[in-house]
């Protein structure tokens, strides 16, 4: 668990983050949203202390981060960061074993982990442990950003911007890879986006900042129904809120006993693709498939109840 306690960071006579306060329950996503310039980066840093607060304290699982030394704490918090901040001199596997070899980790329990790691992320150990950064896409290097923060098992991942360069498609492949790594691993995130689709997706609670103040902490649901503030309103974009709605369940949870013809859709697709498959294809109804076999059916109708703004 981390517990953010009233942090206040003033540089010059600038407050850029203003008394904020935030529990992050362990095992959890949460997700900083905000303007540019809103406080973002500089609060998650006090997390890891590449920011030290002008007031106010963290604490993780109830110590206060600055009980250990900046350079222990920071090897026990994955940091990933957009553009990946890897060593460009240093290949994939030397990336990665960073930490681990600060740690003392041996050899072979490195070499291991590596290899473990370039697995996880689809990446064949043989064909890129021994390339340089240069030699990889825009997509493997952050996919190695990524596994070079989680290489010595953090309980905590910290991640600025991760997605900001990917294209769309690489894009919400990281995510849902991301989703995976955090159900197997159970690890602690927190996330700053400026994307509030991004922030619906991957967030368990979404914290919206404005000129240095948390102006909502709450589960995306509340969010798109309740926003706080006009700017939390704003943020999310108004027409938006019932298709953010259905972006929050699958098809599975909406699926009900029936038949229905045509193509089916997956058990896993989002009730906003679903929505957009059935118009596209100007069906009522489709049935839904779990690992192949028919499991029942969606209709237009469910999904546009499922739309509406709840009471
Ligand atoms: N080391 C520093 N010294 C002085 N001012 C700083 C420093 N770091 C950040 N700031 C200022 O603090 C404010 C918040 O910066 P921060 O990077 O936290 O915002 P952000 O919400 O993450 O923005 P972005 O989305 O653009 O990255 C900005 O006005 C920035 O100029």
């Amino acid at each position: 668990m981390i517990e953010i306690d009233a942090v206040t960071k003033v540089y010059g006579t600038q407050t850029v983050v203003d008394a904020v306060s935030m529990t992050v329950p362990s095992g959890t996503i949460a997700v900083i949203v905000g303007t540019s310039g809103s406080g973002k980066t500089t609060l998650m840093r006090t997390i890891n202390r590449l920011v030290e607060p002008t007031s106010g304290a963290v604490r993780i699982d109830g110590e206060d981060n600055r009980a250990l030394p900046a350079y222990e704490l920071r090897r026990r918090i994955g940091y990933a960061i957009q553009g990946h901040g890897l060593f460009p001199h240093r290949t994939v596997a030397q990336n990665i074993a960073t930490v681990p070899g600060l740690l003392g980790w041996d050899q072979k329990r490195i070499a291991n982990r590596v290899d473990e790691l370039l697995d996880l992320f689809q990446l064949d150990p043989a064909a890129f442990r021994e390339r340089m950064p240069h030699e990889l896409s825009g997509g493997q290097q952050q996919r190695i950003g990524v596994a070079r923060a989680l290489a010595a098992e953090p309980n905590i991942l910290l991640m600025d911007e991760p997605y900001g360069a990917l294209d769309p498609i690489i894009r919400a492949k990281a995510q849902e890879d991301l989703l995976a790594i955090q159900a197997r691993f159970g690890t602690t995130i927190v996330l700053v986006t400026h994307d509030m689709e991004e922030a619906i997706r991957l967030g368990h609670r979404i914290a919206v900042m404005d000129a240095g103040k948390l102006l909502q902490y709450s589960k995306p649901a509340d969010i798109i129904a309740k926003p706080a503030t006009p700017f939390v309103k704003e943020l999310i974009g108004a027409p938006e809120r019932p298709f953010r709605l259905l972006s929050l369940v699958r098809v599975a949870d909406l699926a009900e006993p029936g038949e229905a013809a045509g193509a089916p859709l997956d058990a896993g697709l989002s009730a906003r693709d679903a929505y957009a498959e059935l118009l596209w294809s100007g069906r009522e109804a489709a049935p839904v498939a779990r690992d192949g076999a028919i499991v029942g059916r969606v209709r237009l109708q469910g999904l546009a109840k499922q739309a509406a703004r709840p009471s």
